[in-house]
């Protein structure tokens, strides 16, 4: 059998984050991987100059992660379809928003056999019917996709603090083969035949993320806090049962993937971050994302609106108070001190 090709698509701040860890593994494991990894690149002008021209020339994402060095071998590609010519091993990882494009810029391109991974945090709401990322990626380019989702909060990640994460599988040995592909000594790889359980964690903390920022600006302590993350893991927990057959409670009790992430991002993440300000300084999240992230993109508040849309057709908004209350104090006027009064 020939090597694997890697093909990262993304290359935001986690974007950029893993395609450091591919690169090096991917000359580390020369007898699995193919050493050149392309990136996909959403071409735009940074100080005058094309990004893909400074990552090619500096080795370094100037706007979603300065001051950290990739490896070489890893070549952004301003075009997408090229970007995964030739790939057997596609790694998803830009903002959910802007899925839909690329996909429908691959779809019929990508040959039988590939395999896919998505990093992709957030849900796939259509009227009452739900899907993570990995089925969207598998269903429209006829793929086999894992999942990658943990406790990983990308500045740090990048600059090798110690850090686990899980990846939910289909087939074992597509596990193995992203762990080799993404494990090191401080980045720690636990595998789970758990795409969905990986994928939902991933994308419904964020909405308790949310939370957490409010409890910030509020200046409720330490105490609100911790119940907003218990209540919060309890509806995500919930929410998987509930609507999908097969997600495993070890994944929300066990891996990096549920709890962990929940803590971290309840912590330091940018949904918080933003979240707070919003309390703070009583300005709308898109005018935060845009002067606090420098491109970056938020996922809590939109997972809230995705998840929300999808309980209301199926009438079970009474069910997840902490989401449902999310969603309207960041879509509507619902004033923000009223955040515990349906808990
Ligand atoms: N940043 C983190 O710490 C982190 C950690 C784990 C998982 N994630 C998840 O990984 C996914 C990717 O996040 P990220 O941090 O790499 O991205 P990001 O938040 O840094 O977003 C910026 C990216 O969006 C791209 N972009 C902007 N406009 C675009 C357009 N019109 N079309 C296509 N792309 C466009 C930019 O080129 C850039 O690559 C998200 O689902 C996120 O939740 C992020
Ligand atoms: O910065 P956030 O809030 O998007 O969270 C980043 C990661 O998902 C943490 O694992």
């Amino acid at each position: 059998m020939g090597k694997e090709r890697v093909a990262i698509i993304g290359s935001g701040n986690w974007g950029s984050a893993i395609a450091r860890i591919a690169g090096q593994n991917a000359k580390i494991h020369a007898d699995v991987f193919e050493e050149r990894v392309p990136i996909w690149v959403f071409e735009e002008q940074v100080d005058g100059k094309k990004l893909t021209e400074i990552i090619n020339t500096t080795h370094v994402n100037a706007k979603y992660l300065p001051g950290i060095k990739l490896p070489e071998n890893v070549v952004a590609v301003p075009d997408v379809i090229e970007s995964v010519k030739d790939a057997t091993a596609l790694v998803f990882v830009l903002p959910h928003q802007f899925l839909g494009g690329v996909l429908q810029s691959l779809e019929g391109k990508i040959e039988k056999g590939v395999k896919a991974i998505s990093l992709i945090k957030g849900v796939d709401v259509e009227g009452s019917d739900i899907h993570i990322y990995a089925d969207v990626i598998e269903k429209r380019l006829g793929v086999s996709c894992s999942a990658l989702s943990g406790a990983n909060i990308a500045d740090e990640v990048a600059i090798d603090k110690f850090s686990e994460t899980t990846v939910g599988y289909r087939k074992k040995e597509e596990g193995e083969l992203w762990q080799r592909l993404f494990a090191t000594p401080n980045f720690r790889v636990n595998i789970v035949a758990d795409v969905a359980g990986v994928s939902l964690c991933g994308a419904l903390k964020n909405i308790v993320a949310v939370a957490a920022g409010l409890v910030d600006g509020l200046e409720y302590g330490n105490n609100s806090k911790a119940a907003i993350m218990r209540i919060g893991l309890i509806e995500m927990k919930n929410f998987c049962l509930e609507f999908f057959d097969d997600v495993k409670v070890e994944t929300f009790l066990e891996e990096s993937a549920g709890v962990a992430d929940l803590i971290t991002s309840c912590l330091g993440g940018r949904n918080r971050k933003t979240a707070e300000a919003f309390v703070k300084t009583k300005k709308p999240f898109d005018q935060l994302e845009k002067e606090m992230l420098n491109g970056q993109k938020l996922q809590g508040i939109h997972t809230a609106k995705d998840v929300h849309n999808f309980l209301h057709s199926r009438n079970r908004i009474e069910g997840y108070p902490l989401f449902e209350t999310i969603y309207q104090i960041c879509w509507h006027d619902t004033p923000v001190d009223k955040l515990t009064a349906r808990l």
